[in-house]
C-alpha cells in the first residue's frame, strides 16, 4: 500500500473540512492509506503527523476552518528543518503530498521536491483568490457569501439611520472579494489596490445623489488600498456631508459553513489531485479555468501576480 498525506498551509478557508473527508475516502478507495500532516508544515517537521481514518472525518463537512490545522511557518524556509521533514515523511513511508494553500505555500513545496524528491500536487485555497492561473481558489465563494450577508444587514442600518458605509474586505493586495462583492450587492464606492482612484470624482456625483433623496452609501474597500477605512468615512462626512461609519469585516471572512459549491469544488479538487499523483506527477498545482480543470506548474501559478478579470473590472464604475 503507499502512503500519501494532506495538509493546509497560510490562511484556513471554509472548504478544507470538506476536502479532508473526501480525502480520505477517495484515498482508501483508490487503494492508498491517508495521513493527515497537522499544523502545516509545522507539522512535517514535528513529526506531528498520523494515519486517517472514516471517524477522523466524520461530522465535519459542515464545519468551517480545518480540523488538522494550519500555519504559516517559519522554521520551513530553513532548509535544515526541510530536512527533518523529510527524515520524517521517509519513517513514515510517504512520498506523496497533497497541499491546500496558496502561492507561499507552494513555491515553499517546489523547494522542498528539489531538494527531496516528495512529489506533491497543490490545492488552491485562499479567500483572497489571488493565484495566478486559476479562476477558483477553495473557500473563495463562501467567504463571498459571508461579506453577502454582512453587506445585506448592514444596508439595512445604513438605511435606517442615513449613514455612510465603509465596509472593508480581506485580500491582501488583491481586490478580488470587495470587486465581486460590489458588482453583487449594488454598492455605490468599490475602491481596490488594482485602480488607482481619485475620491474627488466622486464629489459632484453623489451631493446630487443626496440632493434627490439618496438616504444612505454603502462604500466596499479592499484592505489592500493606500488609503485607511477611516479616511474614507472621514471623507464621507467631511466633504460629503453624511454622517459615517466603518465595519471591518475582518476574520469572520474566512469562517463559516461552507458553502454547496466550496463543498463540490472540494471533492473534485481533491479527485484529481489524487488522480495526478497516482497518474505519475511529480509537482503541480491543479487549477480550475473557463477550459475546466488542469494541472499547471509552480513556475506557473507562483511567478506571475494575478490580474483580475478585464470583464469584471470594467464594471467597477457604477455612475
Ligand atoms: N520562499 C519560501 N521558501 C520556503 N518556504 C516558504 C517560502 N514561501 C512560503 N513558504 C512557506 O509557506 C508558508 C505559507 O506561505 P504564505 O505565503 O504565508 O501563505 P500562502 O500559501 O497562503 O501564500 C510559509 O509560512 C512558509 O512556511
Ligand atoms: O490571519 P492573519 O494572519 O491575520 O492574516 C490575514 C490575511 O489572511 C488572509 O485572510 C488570507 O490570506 P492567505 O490565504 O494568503 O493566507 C488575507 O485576506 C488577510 O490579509
Amino acid at each position: 500500500m503507499k502512503n500519501i498525506a494532506i495538509l493546509c498551509s497560510g490562511g484556513d478557508v471554509s472548504g478544507m473540512n470538506p476536502a479532508l473527508k473526501h480525502f480520505v475516502e477517495y484515498s482508501i478507495q483508490k487503494g492508498l492509506t491517508p495521513y493527515f500532516v497537522y499544523n502545516g508544515y509545522e507539522g512535517l517537521i514535528d513529526d506531528d503527523m498520523k494515519e486517517a481514518s472514516y471517524s477522523d472525518v466524520s461530522g465535519i463537512i459542515n464545519r468551517g476552518g480545518t480540523k488538522i490545522g494550519s500555519a504559516r511557518s517559519q522554521r520551513f524556509r530553513e532548509k535544515k528543518y526541510r530536512d527533518i521533514a523529510k527524515q520524517n515523511l521517509d519513517a513514515r513511508g510517504i512520498d506523496m503530498l497533497v497541499a491546500m494553500g496558496g502561492d507561499g505555500s507552494f513555491k515553499a513545496l517546489d523547494i522542498f521536491y528539489k531538494e527531496s524528491g516528495v512529489r506533491f500536487c497543490g490545492i488552491p485555497a485562499t479567500i483572497d483568490n489571488d493565484i495566478n492561473g486559476t479562476d477558483y481558489s477553495l473557500g473563495v465563494d463562501t467567504a463571498l457569501n459571508i461579506i453577502k450577508v454582512s453587506i445585506d444587514a448592514i444596508r439595512d442600518t445604513a438605511s435606517s439611520f442615513r449613514r455612510a458605509f465603509v465596509i472593508e474586505t480581506m485580500g491582501r493586495d488583491c481586490g478580488y472579494l470587495a470587486l465581486i462583492s460590489h458588482l453583487t450587492s449594488g454598492s455605490e464606492l468599490c475602491l481596490i489596490p488594482e485602480v488607482d482612484y481619485d475620491l474627488k470624482k466622486y464629489e459632484q456625483e453623489f451631493k446630487k445623489q443626496i440632493k434627490n433623496g439618496r438616504r444612505y452609501f454603502i462604500a466596499i474597500v479592499s484592505e489592500g488600498i493606500k488609503q485607511d477605512s477611516s479616511e474614507i468615512s472621514e471623507w464621507f462626512e467631511s466633504v460629503i456631508g453624511m454622517e459615517s461609519r466603518v465595519s471591518i469585516l475582518g476574520h469572520i471572512q474566512r469562517g463559516g459553513n461552507p458553502s454547496t459549491y466550496d463543498r463540490l469544488m472540494a471533492y473534485k479538487l481533491v479527485n484529481k489531485a489524487i488522480d495526478g499523483l497516482l497518474d505519475g506527477n511529480q509537482m503541480s498545482v491543479i487549477c480550475y479555468t473557463k477550459s475546466g480543470f488542469e494541472f499547471k506548474t509552480i513556475e506557473e501559478v507562483t511567478s506571475k501576480k494575478k490580474e483580475l478579470d478585464p470583464e469584471l473590472l470594467s464594471y467597477l464604475e457604477r455612475f
